[in-house]
Order: C-alpha cells, then structure tokens, then sequence
C-alpha cells in the first residue's frame, strides 16, 4: 500500500466548503462503484444511470475503467499489483470528484475485495455505494463482445478475471443487478440504472422529488418533462 503522503507536505485546505458546493448544484457527491466481471454490463449500467441522472438535471461523471486505462493507468497491467494501484488511482479521482459534488459512476472490475474496501475507506461513511453486476460467467462468456474470454480461454491472454484470475465477491454490496428478474426475463439496463437510483435516494444520496416516466426518472420541475408522467 502507498504511505500516507510524499515527505515535506502540508495539506491546503480549499476556501469554498463541499456542503457550499453541494448546495450550488443540488445534490450530494459520492461514489457508486460498479464491479463485476469483464462483461457483466458494468459500462452499460453506468451510461444508463448518467443518462438517467442527466435528465434529472443531476451532474455525474463516469469512470470507465477502459478509458482511465487510456490515460491516468496506462501504464498498469493485469498483475494483482497493477490492479491494486489501478484502483487505488482511480478511487482517489473518484473521491475528488465526489468533494465537487458530481454522482461519481466507477465502473471497474476491481475483482480484489480489499482494494474495493480500500476505496470505501477513503470516502465519508455513506458516500460509496457498491454495486455488484451478480451476472454468471457464462453469460459474460456467452457475450465476450471484444472477443477476450475466446483469447483467455486459448491462454493467449494470461490472468483473465473469471478464467485464470479471481473475482471476489462483497459480503455485503449495496446494491446487486441481477441479469434476469424473478421471472427469468432479462432485466434492461435503463431498469437496473433505475434499481440504482432508487437505493441512492433510499440512502439520502439523491432527493426524493422525483417523478418517474417508464424506466427514466426526471426532475419535478424539469420544463421539458413529458405530460404523462406519473409520480412515483
Ligand atoms: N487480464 C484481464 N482481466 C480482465 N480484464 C482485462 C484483462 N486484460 C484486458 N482486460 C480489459 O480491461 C478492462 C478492465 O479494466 P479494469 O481497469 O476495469 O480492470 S481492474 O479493475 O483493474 O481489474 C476490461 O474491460 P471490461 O470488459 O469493460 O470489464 C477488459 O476489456
Ligand atoms: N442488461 C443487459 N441486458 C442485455 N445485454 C446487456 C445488458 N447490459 C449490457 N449488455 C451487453 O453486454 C455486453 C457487455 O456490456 P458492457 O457494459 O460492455 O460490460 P462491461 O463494462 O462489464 O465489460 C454489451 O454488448 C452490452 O450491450
């Protein structure tokens, strides 16, 4: 683990509060983290529910982790160290990102319990919430919409998560998205963002005043909101 911080420096403290920020935009900042493997849906969920966000005129910003491995973790590899420091990167961005007051939407697979609960430990209780794509291997597999688990599966590709690396499960997530519903239907993406949103407003994250429209939640008093829309 990193030590605490380089040697000879002081810690500035910022002359506009979280709370002033947070008040400016509405909202509260956080960390919704979305783990699982390599295609359970981690990016689609996370673009669904800052879309959804978006139109409820909350301001959220999403940390894929393929994009943050273009820039910020490129030079990272697979290794349990590399995956460590990835996380690690990306949840100190992630907490920055929540002190400014934005939804923060990771969605990394992070498969390594201790470095998930390291991240929680760096947010204010209550501002990371877990979220766990609890979608089997075999449909990951079934989808492997870039083609890595058939190269994982051919050993070209060492240390793939689920085939030759592990992934470990929370012992107690905040929110779980199943792939299918109780009654074996395939659960939509815009559902499980909606699944998300909802626990964010169970947990005092997000403001009640909503009103809902399908699967899409929009502000009360967004001008735009369609006639039909029912309240909650
Ligand atoms: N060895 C191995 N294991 C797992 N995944 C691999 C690997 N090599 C490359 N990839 C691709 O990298 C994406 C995962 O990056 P992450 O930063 O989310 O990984 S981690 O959290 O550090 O484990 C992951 O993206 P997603 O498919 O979106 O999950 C893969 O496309
Ligand atoms: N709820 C869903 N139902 C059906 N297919 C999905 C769902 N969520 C994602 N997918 C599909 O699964 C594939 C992997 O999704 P993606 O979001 O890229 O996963 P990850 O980010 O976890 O690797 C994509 O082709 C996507 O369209």
């Amino acid at each position: 683990m990193a030590p605490l911080c380089s040697a000879n420096v002081t810690w500035q403290h910022g002359c506009v509060e979280r709370t002033e920020r947070q008040n400016m935009l509405n909202q509260k900042g956080c960390v919704v983290w979305i783990t699982g493997l390599s295609g359970s849906g981690k990016s689609t969920v996370a673009c669904a529910m800052d879309h959804a966000l978006s139109r409820m005129g909350k301001l959220c910003y999403v940390l894929d982790g393929d994009n943050i491995r273009h820039g910020l973790c490129k030079d990272l590899g697979f290794s349990v160290k590399d995956r460590e420091e990835n996380i690690r990167r990306v949840g100190e961005v992630a907490k920055l990102f929540a002190d400014a007051g934005l939804v923060t939407i990771v969605s990394c697979i992070s498969p390594y319990r201790r470095d998930r609960e390291f991240v929680r430990g760096l947010l204010n209780k209550g501002d990371f919430v877990e979220v766990y794509m609890k979608v089997p291997l075999s449909i990951c597999e079934k989808r492997d919409c870039k083609g890595l688990y058939k190269l994982a599966r051919a050993g070209v590709i060492k240390g793939f998560t689920g085939i030759d690396d592990p992934y470990e499960v929370s012992d107690k997530p905040e929110v779980v998205l199943e792939a299918t519903n109780a009654a074996g239907e395939l659960v939509t993406p815009d559902c499980m963002a909606e699944t998300v949103i909802d626990s964010l407003i169970g947990y005092g994250l997000l403001s009640k005043e909503l009103v809902r429209h399908g699967c899409m939640c929009v502000d009360r008093d967004l001008s735009s909101a369609p006639t039909a829309v029912k309240k909650r």
